[in-house]
Parts: structure tokens; C-alpha cells; sequence
């Protein structure tokens, strides 16, 4: 439940967005931290599959496209509510109200061509995949979409920096201030 103080209405616990590229360690990330803080980890991917919120098939991305509205209107008052921990490879049709940390999995290339390539991926969807990550797309709609300040960037390479990002983010949840 919100509350208000000094006049702000802020959520009673924080909702953070986990994002970045495929295969950077969202779900590894997100499903710790929710484990670590009891906040709840809700996988958009999972979500979209398990109600079915999607229309046609992407070719090119060999991914089903997702009806957004839906997810919105699904989730919106567990949103409202807070405590809750979204991961999802993309950021800019949430509402931006949604969200008090946006974190950006970082990964470098060669490090991620062999998560990919283990995970089956091949052809055009490991290269768009690697030049998402090249070109920093999700950072940089992940600042298009959101205030600078609650926008952070994380590397991903290592299972010790997998253990560092979720301390880091534990002690941001703990101290959050309703
Ligand atoms: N920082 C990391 N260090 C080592 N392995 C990682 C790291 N992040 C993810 N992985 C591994 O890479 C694979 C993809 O991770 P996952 O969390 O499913 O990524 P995403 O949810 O972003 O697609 C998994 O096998 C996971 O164990």
C-alpha cells in the first residue's frame, strides 16, 4: 500500500526493472534478489506465454510479439501496490511510473556469444542479439525511458559480480523509505 510523506506518495517497498540483453543474467539476477529481499520476481517472458498475451510471430527476431496492453492491465496493481522485481529485454512500453530503479545488465561480447551459443541460439538471432548488446539498445532506452537517476548500469561477466549486483541492490531495497 502507497503512503504519503512530506507530501510524496511513495510505495511502501520499491519496484525495480531488471533489463538488458538476452543471455546478460536477468533471471539469475532478478530470482536472487527476490529471493534475498522477499520481493516478488515476475518474468514478463514467462507471464506472456502463461496467459498467452501475444499476436503473430516476429521472423526476424524469432519471437512472438507481445500484446502490451495486456501485460499492463495485468500487472498494473501489483505495481501500484510495489515490491515487485521485473525482468524483461526491453523497458519503453512500461509505464514510467512503474518503476523506482531501472538496473542494465552489462555483458561483453565474447562472454555472451558463449551464454547464447549454449542456450542454442544460431544464425540471425545470435548476431542480433551480440549487436543489441554492441550497440548498448538497451541502456539507451532504458535512459530514453526513465529518469537519469533512477537508471543503473551493472556488468554481468561473472558469478562474483552476479553475487556483488544483488548485495548492491539488497542494501538499496533495505533502505528504501516508503
Ligand atoms: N554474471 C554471470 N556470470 C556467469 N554466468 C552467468 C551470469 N549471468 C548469467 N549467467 C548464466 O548465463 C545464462 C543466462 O542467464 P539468464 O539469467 O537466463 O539470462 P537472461 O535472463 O538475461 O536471459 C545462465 O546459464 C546463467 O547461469
Amino acid at each position: 500500500m502507497a503512503r504519503r510523506n512530506r507530501g510524496v506518495t511513495r510505495r511502501e517497498r520499491p519496484n525495480l526493472l531488471i533489463t538488458g540483453t538476452p543471455g546478460t543474467g536477468k533471471s539469475t539476477t532478478a530470482s536472487a534478489l527476490a529471493e534475498a529481499t522477499n520481493l516478488r520476481y515476475i518474468c514478463i517472458g514467462d507471464l506472456v506465454k502463461e496467459k498467452e498475451f501475444y499476436h503473430g510471430w516476429d521472423n526476424e527476431l524469432e519471437c512472438h510479439f507481445i500484446n502490451e496492453d495486456s501485460v499492463i492491465d495485468e500487472l498494473d496493481d501489483a505495481m501500484i501496490e510495489g515490491g515487485n522485481i521485473v525482468d524483461y529485454h526491453g523497458c519503453d512500453f512500461f509505464p514510467q511510473r512503474w518503476f523506482d530503479r531501472v538496473v542494465v545488465l552489462r555483458t561483453e561480447n565474447s562472454v555472451l556469444y558463449d551464454r547464447l551459443t549454449n542456450r542454442g541460439y544460431s544464425g540471425t538471432k545470435l548476431s542480433n542479439n551480440l549487436q543489441c548488446e554492441m550497440y548498448q539498445v538497451l541502456l539507451e532506452e532504458a535512459h530514453d525511458s526513465y529518469d537519469e537517476e533512477i537508471v543503473t548500469e551493472l556488468q554481468s561477466n561473472t558469478i562474483e559480480d552476479i553475487s556483488n549486483n544483488v548485495s548492491t541492490l539488497t542494501d538499496w531495497i533495505n533502505a528504501w523509505q516508503p
